[in-house]
């Protein structure tokens, strides 16, 4: 049975910024895949990582590849997508910013093009049957496919902000942190944030990428994914926090991701303390829900736990995540209406 203090992390209106969508996937979708493609002998322990277990960053993205051999064509990415918004919407996710990298699969002759339509049709889809949750896309580039690959997906993105009424609002820079360079992005990255695209960048989730980070802040980005080793502590430096802070990026921080990933050793040595401790836009967010078998209720519970958070802590931070989202400002004016018409509920 839930406890009083389950209900109240459930209950409590919450944003998701970081969340990609093939970690994204549950238990239970991940079962209705695995049937619908028996021959491929997947079994569910080689697609998350349970409780107390953790992974190295390598096999982690192993990890990746297994879902992406059964989520690929034009139907699995509706039903993945659709139960995703659905899940993160019972979760109490008011508003979430979903990204994908698009995909293209010979075998079924799925088109990058294709897979992001079928994303954008799951969004109106549970729009339209009144799921209660605004979601908005993000297109990821995969930083392992390099400097063509990366301005074409830009170039894909931008012809979707322009024919999505404003669903697609920017791109991700995601991928294996340790394969590539990101001087070889930055046209891409340029281009992307000139023609209006917002952009939320991976950054130093591995240590001793400080000359990349450095050159990527420059852009300077609208979101820092992570960003494990930007402070001088865990080998960063104080000019990249000094970035950071003067243009007030705020940071995605996902700390189940990070410990079972092994970034960072334990929860109380997670990078959410400094970043918080200096009053900094610090945002909770999951990563890969169905990876790393987590929710948002949960991952609020873990920082108010591990740094010993109040109720009333909680909820600033939930509600300062709001300024944080890359859609306009009437929708930041609904969500803070709506949050402050569900504050009652959550401390009653
Ligand atoms: C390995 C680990 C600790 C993962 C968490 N940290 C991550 N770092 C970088 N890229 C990621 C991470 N998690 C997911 N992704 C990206 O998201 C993809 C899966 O979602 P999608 O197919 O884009 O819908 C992965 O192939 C990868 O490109
Ligand atoms: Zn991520």
């Amino acid at each position: 049975m839930d406890n009083e203090a389950d209900v109240f992390y459930r209950e409590l209106p919450k944003v998701e910024l970081h969340a990609h969508l093939n970690g994204s996937v549950s238990c239970h979708t991940i079962e209705k895949l695995i049937s619908r493609k028996p021959h491929l002998n997947i079994e569910h322990g080689m697609t998350a990582i349970g409780k107390g277990q953790r992974r190295t960053l390598e096999e982690c993205f192993q990890v990746f590849k297994v879902i992406h051999q059964l989520v690929d064509s034009e139907e699995d990415i509706l039903m993945v997508a659709t139960d995703v918004i659905r899940e993160f919407a019972a979760d109490g996710v008011k508003y979430l910013e979903l990204r994908s990298t698009p995909r293209e699969e010979k075998n079924t002759g799925l088109t990058k093009k294709r897979y992001v339509e079928t994303v954008i049709k799951a969004i109106k889809q549970c729009k339209s049957e009144g799921v209660d949750i605004e979601v908005r896309f993000l297109v990821a580039i995969d930083r392992r496919n390099g400097t063509e690959v990366a301005m074409e997906t830009v170039k894909l993105a931008e012809e979707f902000m322009l024919s999505t009424d404003g669903l697609v609002v920017g791109l991700d820079l995601s991928g294996d942190p340790t394969v590539g360079h990101g001087k070889d992005l930055l046209p891409a990255l340029q281009r992307a944030k000139n023609c209006g695209l917002k952009l939320s960048l991976h950054l130093s989730e591995v240590p001793s990428q400080l000359e990349e980070s450095d050159l990527l802040l420059n852009l300077p980005p609208d979101r820092i994914g992570h960003g494990t080793f930007l402070h001088p502590e865990v080998g960063g430096s104080q000019s990249l926090v000094d970035k950071v802070v003067m243009n007030n990026i705020p940071l995605e921080l996902c700390l189940t991701s990070n410990v079972k990933g092994q970034t960072v050793p334990c929860y109380s040595k997670h990078h959410f303390k400094y970043w918080y401790q200096k009053g900094h836009p610090s945002i909770i967010c999951t990563d890969d829900k169905g990876v790393f078998s987590t929710d948002l209720s949960q991952e609020y519970q873990l920082a108010a736990s591990t740094f010993g958070l109040s109720r009333e802590d909680v909820w600033k931070l939930s509600l300062q995540a709001i300024d944080c989202i890359f859609a306009p400002d009437t929708v930041k004016q609904q969500l803070k209406l709506k949050w402050a018409a569900i504050k009652p509920q959550v401390f009653k």
